[in-house]
This record gives C-alpha cells, structure tokens and sequence, in this order.
C-alpha cells in the first residue's frame, strides 16, 4: 500500500519520514526496510558524512575531534531535509544541534514527520555489539549507551511526533508498525498508541 504523504515543508521536497534514535535502535536499519517495502529512497546522514570526509566517522573523531563531526553532520543533516524525499535516518546524536532542533520542528510544523525510535541498554546491547565503530561507547559501553540515552530521551522526545518502541520486535516488523502507521486515517491515528507525542 503506498504511503499518504504528508504535506511537504513549504521551502523544498523535504523527506517522507525523519527517524531518529540512540545507537543501536536501528534507524539505518528500518529506514532500508522502509524503503524497500514501500520502494522509496533512502537516506543516511551518518553515510553522508562518511562520504563528504573520505573517512569512516570513528576516523573523523580520532583524526579531527567530535566538534568537527557534529559541523558535518549539522551540514548533511540540513541537505537532507532540504534535498530528501524518501526515508531519512539521522545519526544517533544529531538532534543535540540547536540548528537541527529548528529544522527539525520547521519541518514538523509543515507537516512532516519524525518517527523516534525508541530501544532499552537490555535489546540495544546485542545490537551495537560495542565494537570500536562507535566512538562514543568506547571504555564501559553499556553504561555509556545508558547514560548517553538517559541525557537524550528528552530530546528525542521533544523532536519527535512518533515514538516506536523497538524492543523484541525484527527491523520489517518496526517498518510495518511506522507503515501502518501512516496510511491509517488522521483520525484513527489521532488514537493509535504509537502516535501519542511522547509523554501524553
Ligand atoms: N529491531 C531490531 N532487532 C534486532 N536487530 C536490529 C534491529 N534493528 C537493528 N538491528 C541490528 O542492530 C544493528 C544496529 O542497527 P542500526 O545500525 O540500524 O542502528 P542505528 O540506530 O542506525 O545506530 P547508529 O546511531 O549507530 O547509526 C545492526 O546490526 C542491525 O542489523
Ligand atoms: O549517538 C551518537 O552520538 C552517534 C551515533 C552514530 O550514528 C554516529 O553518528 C556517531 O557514532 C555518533
Ligand atoms: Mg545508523
């Protein structure tokens, strides 16, 4: 069944759908199964990035610092809102930017919207597997991924117009639930458990 597309952001194209989340939720993941079940292209900011710095981004924190990471990724992540009209997942900590706030609600208030991808340390571990890809788990990562997550979910939170909990369920079952979603009628889903604003 095709999606019943939002409406677009008044300025440009903008994506269909904005997933974001901790490590380890699986937004790269689901955001493929969403583009392949509903045949719509994919995005990812963490690969935009990658590609712009000819580097994977464990090289770019080692080489050049965080700080220079969240510049490019506050750079990729405002070209993809801008330039994307598929799925697009973010990186696991761009929502921290002021700058991708403000997109991120502009986009919302025309319409869009931002599926939180939500996922306990318990269901998260076996997922990141904590390898040295992820730089910012790197010493006790399960109480980083914690503590990390526990700073976050407010943010996540205030960004989001969905919040999809992730745990026990495969990555085409999250993109069935996010599909079902958004083709159901505005009024049923106004009801529907997965599209409360988080904390109503
Ligand atoms: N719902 C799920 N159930 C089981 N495994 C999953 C699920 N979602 C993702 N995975 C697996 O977990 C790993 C991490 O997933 P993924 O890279 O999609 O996470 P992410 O949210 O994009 O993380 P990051 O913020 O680091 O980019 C992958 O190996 C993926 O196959
Ligand atoms: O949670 C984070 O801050 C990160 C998540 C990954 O997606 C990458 O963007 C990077 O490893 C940082
Ligand atoms: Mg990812």
């Amino acid at each position: 069944m095709p999606f019943v597309r939002a409406p677009h952001p008044p300025t440009g194209p903008g994506p269909l759908l904005v997933l974001v989340g901790p490590p380890g939720a699986g937004k790269s993941t689901v955001a493929s199964a969403l583009g392949v079940r509903c045949g719509l292209a994919v995005r990812d900011t963490d690969s935009d990035v990658e590609r712009r710095a000819g580097k994977p981004i464990s090289a770019i924190f080692v080489d050049d610092g965080e700080p220079a990471f969240r510049a490019l990724e506050r750079a990729a992540v405002a070209d993809a809102l801008a330039e994307h009209d598929g799925v697009l997942a973010l990186g696991g900590g761009a929502v921290l930017d002021a700058t991708t706030q403000e997109l991120l609600a502009g986009y919302r208030d025309a319409g869009g919207t931002v599926v939180f991808l939500d996922v306990s340390l318990a269901h998260a571990a076996p997922r990141v597997g904590f390898n040295q890809s992820r730089p910012l788990l790197l010493g006790n990562p399960r109480a980083q991924w914690q503590a990390l997550m526990d700073a976050r979910r407010p943010v996540y939170e205030a960004v989001a117009s969905m919040r999809v909990s992730t745990d026990g369920l495969r990555p085409a079952a999250v993109a069935e639930l996010i599909h079902d979603q958004l083709t159901v009628a505005p009024e049923q889903r106004a009801s529907s458990p997965t599209n409360r604003r988080p904390g109503e």
